[in-house]
């Protein structure tokens, strides 16, 4: 286990650095993993890269250990370096640390953010489910998280959700704090708007992207316009 001082926690280079002095980068897109992959995958993730631009790649594997989603994470967490794509793991801080990940995303049962910043240390971006709640996301905010994530806008077909979010809840985070917010769950380049206008700072999506009729290049180059129907304001 290592330990960090509390200088080094007090260093802050995370998604959060570019959100300074309430300055608000244009709305970005965090792919997400299917919840299942294929041996061709890599290629997959390489032709999702090719449509646009991506922030962030999470490796979402419902249903398998730490060794066997670190037997698949080698070539994707390249391909991530290789596009500078921050690659986030799922679930696990002792998958995260063991790979060396730039980030990892915890639900609200999945461990506590302040004992995985003292594991991860200050450069490790720590993404925190909020679902639909104000008081999570203060709560996740307070203990070190990098971005909150609120969800699900849509209904979905990649996971089983049982919390609802309306895009206001974007719209009062973002006008109370600067931490980034991320907005998950159905979420299509045709139903993104109003989370784009309420102030998302992040669209994560699975299911657009890769069950897009035409492939993965298109589903993310759908995105394009909706992500700059928000310009960000000026410096
Ligand atoms: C960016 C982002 N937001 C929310 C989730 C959901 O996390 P969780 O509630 O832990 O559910 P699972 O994804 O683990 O099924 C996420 N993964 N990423
Ligand atoms: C992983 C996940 N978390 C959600 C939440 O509400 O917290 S919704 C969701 C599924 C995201 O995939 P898609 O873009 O296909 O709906
Ligand atoms: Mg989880």
């Amino acid at each position: 286990m290592t330990d960090f001082t509390d200088e080094e926690l007090a260093l802050d280079p995370h998604f959060a650095d570019q959100f300074e002095a309430g300055f608000r980068p244009a709305c970005q897109l965090y792919l997400i993993s299917p919840p299942t992959i294929g041996d061709d995958f890599v290629d997959r993730l390489a032709q999702a890269f090719d449509g646009g631009d991506v922030a962030a790649f999470q490796l979402r594997l419902k249903g398998l250990d730490d060794d066997a989603i670190a037997a698949a994470a080698g070539p994707l967490q390249a391909l991530c370096a290789e596009r500078e794509v921050a690659f986030i793991i799922n679930d696990s801080v002792a998958l995260a640390q063991r790979l060396g990940a730039d980030g990892v995303h915890l639900g609200q049962g999945d461990g506590d953010p302040k004992e995985a910043r003292k594991l991860l240390g200050p450069k490790v971006q720590i993404g925190v489910t909020c679902h639909d709640s104000r008081h999570l996301a203060m709560e996740a905010g307070e203990a070190g998280a990098d971005y909150v994530a609120f969800g699900a806008f849509f209904p979905t077909t990649t996971k089983e959700v049982t919390h609802h979010a309306e895009p206001s809840v974007l719209g009062w985070w973002t006008t109370l704090f600067e931490l980034p917010c991320v907005a998950i769950g159905g979420v299509t380049a045709d139903n993104a708007g109003p989370l784009v206008a309420a102030g998302a700072d992040f669209l994560a999506v699975s299911g657009a992207v890769w069950n897009h009729p035409q492939g993965p290049t298109a589903g993310v180059a759908a995105f394009k316009d909706v992500l700059a129907s928000k310009a960000p304001p000026p410096r």
